[in-house]
């Protein structure tokens, strides 16, 4: 088995970790070369995991050639990245490969789903499968080999089986699911709650107001998922309930640490200024605004996440206006 992993970031780094401790042969591509000096020359990543020691054998290159021959191939770069990383594998690729997606988020343009861009831009001689390996799984803790769990989904389950096998270890469970939209729709919608679970604390609030976040938030998520076509239950699941509850509460997530300093400053003025840190749920909140303005889907959190970002709306004035918003007699989800 030989694996190539797509991104020497956090999760890159954290994943092919994984896969070096279950003696699979493989090795980091990146395009950032003191990231990859670093893994291969201190066995460190540092500039996400400060002075963290990762396993001695992981090695790294800055060159896309060796994805030649891989039976898996790992895309660990931001959502934004994945298409042209796609194009940019498939001239290389020379067999049928299971591309594992753990990416969260849509297509910035199109709103696509992140297997479907990859299924899009990977010619069927190179691709037997995409498979999302995503769930609750903050890289902090997996670098460090915390006990974890996530899911393989996929159209195919033989390949998600494969994934399954080959990532499993004693640190690490993997479900599989076969809910493709229903899992998709959750780990990207997510990212846009936590960042309001980060507002709200930054602006003070305490436990109450975030378990009221998570539940009606969840709800959200729910609500649009279904309408794009996916399962209810799998929000109840690994990529729903369980990436949301990891997100919204972890001093890790960088969605609630970003939220956090928008809801200590008020608005979301300095982070644009100053932000540099992979924040997918910012890209996601108007993606999903506009689709579900769209649909006609009620979104209420989402809309305010929208308007704090995008129309430099006052934090506390948002978190008023979902309070105050009209009582309706809702449904649950
Ligand atoms: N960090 C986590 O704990 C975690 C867990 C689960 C899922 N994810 C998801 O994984 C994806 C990647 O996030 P991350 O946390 O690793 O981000 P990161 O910011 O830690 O790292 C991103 C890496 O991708 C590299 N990169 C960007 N464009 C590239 C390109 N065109 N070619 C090659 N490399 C490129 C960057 O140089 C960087 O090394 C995101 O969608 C995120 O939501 C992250
Ligand atoms: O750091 P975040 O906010 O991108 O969250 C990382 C993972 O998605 C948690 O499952």
């Amino acid at each position: 088995m030989k694996a190539v992993v797509i991104g020497s970031g956090s999760w890159g780094t954290g994943l092919a970790q994984v896969l070096c401790d279950n003696k699979v042969d493989v090795t980091i591509y990146g395009n950032c070369e003191s990231e990859i000096n670093d893994i291969n020359e201190n066995h460190r990543n540092s500039k996400y995991f400060g002075g963290i020691q990762i396993h001695p054998d992981l090695k790294a290159t800055t060159d896309i050639n060796v994805v030649k021959g891989s039976d898996i191939v790992v895309l660990s770069v931001p959502t934004i990245a994945i298409e042209s990383v796609c194009k940019q594998i498939d001239e290389i690729l020379d067999k049928k490969t299971i591309i594992v997606n753990t990416s969260k988020g849509f297509h910035p343009e199109t709103f696509e789903r992140m297997s479907c861009v990859i299924r899009e831009n990977i010619s069927e001689e190179h691709l037997s499968s995409v498979v999302s390996l995503i769930g609750p799984s903050h890289a902090e803790e997996v670098v460090i080999r915390m006990l974890t769990t996530i899911c393989a989904v996929s159209l195919n389950e033989e390949d998600a089986k494969t994934v399954q096998e080959t990532f499993s270890n004693e640190y690490l469970r993997i479900y599989t699911g076969t809910d493709e939209i229903g899992s998709e729709v959750g780990v990207a919608v997510k990212n846009a709650i936590a960042l309001a679970s980060g507002i709200l604390s930054g602006l003070g609030y305490g436990d109450n107001t975030r378990a009221a976040l998570m539940t009606r938030g969840l709800m959200e998520m729910t609500r649009f998922g279904v309408a794009m076509g996916g399962k209810k239950e799998t929000f109840m699941g690994m990529t729903g309930i369980g990436d949301l509850i990891v997100t919204c509460t972890s001093q890790h997530s960088r969605n609630f640490q970003a939220g956090y300093e928008i809801g200590k400053a008020g608005t979301a003025k300095i982070f644009w200024e100053t932000n540099t840190k992979t924040v997918e749920g910012v890209r996601t909140a108007k993606a999903v605004h506009e689709k579900a303005r769209e649909l006609g889907i009620d979104m209420p959190i989402v809309n305010e996440i929208y308007a704090v970002l995008f129309e430099n709306k006052n934090a506390r004035e948002s978190a008023k206006q979902l309070m105050t918003r009209d009582l309706k007699p809702e449904m649950v989800f």
